[in-house]
């Protein structure tokens, strides 16, 4: 609310006085007394205005009224009627759980609009045009003068429409490596990061490219494409085919792990002096990750394999990213003239994974010769390719939040200090069943009932988080949110907690990634305790399973039906803890039990691990008594009183750190 500065505007209030009963007649308001009654059931004194005042007071006790004094005279006006009423339309909305970093969705589209109305403005800036005769001080002077115009630009677009942008390299001297890079290259590849594309993708660069020689070709290489599932990928071919823009999917990390199974395949080979059928194919076969990465193919996915189709949504490999690049290169390509790759890109997005993946594959020594400035990389990647490396740069986009920015790793994590926006994006975006089983935690949301959503609030996430690495504030011994948050954060920068953002035209995030969430995209150390419980229950682990948040029953529904329920059973004898009150942490046995429970319920509830199994396990590994949370019973939450710590982190965990009161 702002607050009026003078006493000539003091808002709505007077405004209607005035409007009322003209100027000066606001005088009257001083014949209004202010009497002193008892209230006689309990003897206090309060004061309110005489009831004898003229009629216009009445009105001016509406605006004028405290809160508490509003309260009561509309209950008195109102009665019993007033109870009811007020009981029937109240809705809880916790300030928690509207994130004032983060936009509604109508803000969000306004954001959007205004986006696509100056999308034209945001270029990367140009090298004036210069030739033989320009000595090298007037280009310098020459540059200096675009670049600054350049920037003049940018800002007068960010302060006059106030629009948040990233942040975009301010030093000219990266600028003229990116120049360099591109005026002697004949194809750009510009490397993005396969969880936003459109976030990392200039598309002015491309823009320039062509103004500097048409004849110069762009790519767009989607690395980390290892991050999406196949129908991801499908959904961004359809998108970046309809809008005519040149790109290919690429895994620098799958192409290493590629390399590295075919050496150790190949020292094997030679070890066993093994015959030629015992060995991979000539050209390489595709490493058992990458196979399965692949094998997720149109015709699995009960789509038409057509020759097209596959090459759209393809992981390339090292060969086939090479053998394209060399579809680029002029006729007269050779030793003496060799194609020229540009690679370019935001830092962070596996420039130097690609370059790595494509010099393991050539298998010949790659001089690393510097060009003719220091700062960017000529690699001599075959007798007909040479790389140019340029240095890894921010090209000027905009970003509806800086939550936004920080969770594309655009924003650095370690300075930052606004912490809720980015996390709860994080908790919006990455089903709880999945962070739970990631980090073995149990999130406590607020009930549906009591005004939650089902889906876990930034600080909620954070806190669970923080509890179980023992972070707490010094003092009152709080769980330490802020310092959860950057290690949540990274983890989600890195990955480890995968998410991949639609292409325009697709609404449902949640409905895109769902297939995201299975198990083998759960860190190695937290998979294989599962499958090492599975496999001594004989059980095989559906790696589809998924952890998504559907697989929670959110009103009462049970997955697997009488068979679970009966498992169930069996999975709380497990924990021997009396009544719902532990005085002990549990021990390791009590953990494996309890895992192997829940592995059984899983098998038995039709090889899916649901997300209440699956928190059920997570409860005994964290030594909370499964009876304690409420599961299925669409209350995700514990019951109060729960004392249970977990051993490793007993000396940090306060008392009472599981109790619900502390939401
Ligand atoms: N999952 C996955 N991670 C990748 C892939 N490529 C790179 N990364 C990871 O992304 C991070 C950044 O990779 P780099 O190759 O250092 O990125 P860069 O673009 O060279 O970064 P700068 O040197 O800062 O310009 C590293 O942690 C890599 O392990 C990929 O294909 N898949």
């Amino acid at each position: 609310m702002v607050l009026a500065k003078s006493k000539k505007n003091v808002g709505l209030g007077n405004t209607l006085m005035k409007d009322r009963f003209g100027k000066g007649k606001g005088s009257d308001m001083r014949r209004v007394k202010a009497i002193t009654r008892i209230d006689h059931t309990t003897g206090q004194a309060y004061i309110t205005n005489d009831r004898e005042e003229a009629g216009w007071v009445k009105m001016r006790s509406v605006t004028e009224q405290g809160a508490l004094d509003e309260f009561l005279a509309t209950a008195e006006l109102a009665g019993t009627d007033f109870t009811a009423e007020k009981m029937n339309n109240v809705k809880i909305i916790h300030s928690d759980q509207i994130n004032p970093y983060l936009l509604s969705a109508a803000e969000e589209k306004v954001v959007l609009g205004k986006h696509k109305e100056h999308k034209a403005r945001l270029t990367v800036p140009r090298r004036p045009k210069w030739n033989a005769s320009t000595t090298r001080e007037e280009l310098d002077r020459l540059e200096r003068e675009s670049f600054l115009e350049w920037r003049k630009g940018l800002a007068e677009l960010q302060e006059t429409q106030d629009l948040l942008m990233t942040p975009f390299e301010r030093n000219i001297e990266v600028w003229r490596q990116l120049w360099r890079v591109i005026e002697r290259s004949d194809v750009v590849v510009q490397i993005v990061d396969a969880r936003n594309p459109l976030m990392f993708r200039s598309e002015d660069l491309e823009a320039y490219v062509k103004d500097v020689d048409p004849k110069k070709h762009n790519l767009l290489l989607i690395n980390k494409a290892d991050m999406m599932t196949y129908k991801q990928r499908k959904a961004w071919a359809n998108y970046l085919k309809g809008a005519g823009i040149s790109y290919r999917f690429f895994s620098a990390h799958l192409a290493k792990q590629m390399l590295e199974e075919q050496e150790d395949s190949e020292s094997d080979m030679e070890s066993e002096e093994a015959g030629p059928e015992a060995g991979p194919s000539e050209n390489g076969a595709p490493a058992q990750d990458t196979a399965d990465r692949q094998d997720e193919t149109p015709e699995e996915d009960g789509t038409t394999q057509d020759g097209d189709s596959e090459a759209d949504t393809r992981i390339l490999t090292v060969d086939e990213l090479e053998k394209m690049l060399l579809s680029y290169a002029p006729p007269d390509v050779g030793p003496e003239r060799k194609l020229q790759v540009g690679l370019v890109g935001y830092p962070n997005v596996g420039k130097s994974s690609t370059i790595n993946a494509l010099i393991g594959a050539t298998k010949v020594s790659v001089s690393a010769t510097p060009g003719k400035t220091k700062h960017f990389q000529t690699i001599h990647l075959s007798d007909k390719v040479i790389l140019c490396d340029c240095p890894g740069l921010v090209f000027p986009n905009f970003a509806s939040t800086k939550a936004e920015l920080v969770c594309n790793g655009v924003l650095p994590i370690d300075q930052l200090r606004e912490y809720s926006g980015p996390a709860t994006l994080v908790a919006r975006r990455i089903p709880q069943p999945f962070l739970e089983a990631v980090y073995g935690i149990q999130i406590r949301t607020r009930p549906l009932e009591e005004g939650g959503t089902g889906i876990p609030t930034g600080e909620e996430l954070l806190r669970a988080y923080a509890r179980h690495r023992g972070f707490m504030t010094q003092g009152l011994g709080q769980p330490d949110a802020s310092r959860a948050a950057r290690y949540v954060l990274k983890d989600y920068v890195s990955g480890k907690l995968p998410y991949v953002e639609p292409p325009p035209g697709v609404e449902d995030a949640r409905e895109f990634n769902r297939e995201l969430y299975d198990l083998t995209r759960l860190p190695a150390k937290r998979r294989a305790a599962l499958t090492a419980a599975m496999a001594e229950l004989s059980v095989e682990v559906d790696d589809d399973a998924s952890l998504s948040s559907d697989m929670i029953p959110l009103s009462g529904g049970r997955a697997g039906g009488d068979k679970s329920e009966k498992l169930d059973k069996a999975f709380f004898k497990a924990g021997q803890g009396s009544a719902g009150h532990l005085s002990m942490p549990f021990n390791f046995r009590y953990t494996q039990q309890g895992m192997e429970a829940a592995a059984a319920a899983a098998a038995a509830g039709g090889k899916q691990l649901s997300g209440r199994k699956l928190r059920a396990m997570i409860a005994l590994e964290q030594g909370i008594d499964p009876k304690e949370v409420q599961m299925g019973s669409g209350k995700k939450h514990f019951k109060g009183g729960a004392k249970a710590k977990r051993g490793k982190n007993r000396g940090n965990t306060q008392k009472g750190d599981v109790r619900d009161d502390e939401l």
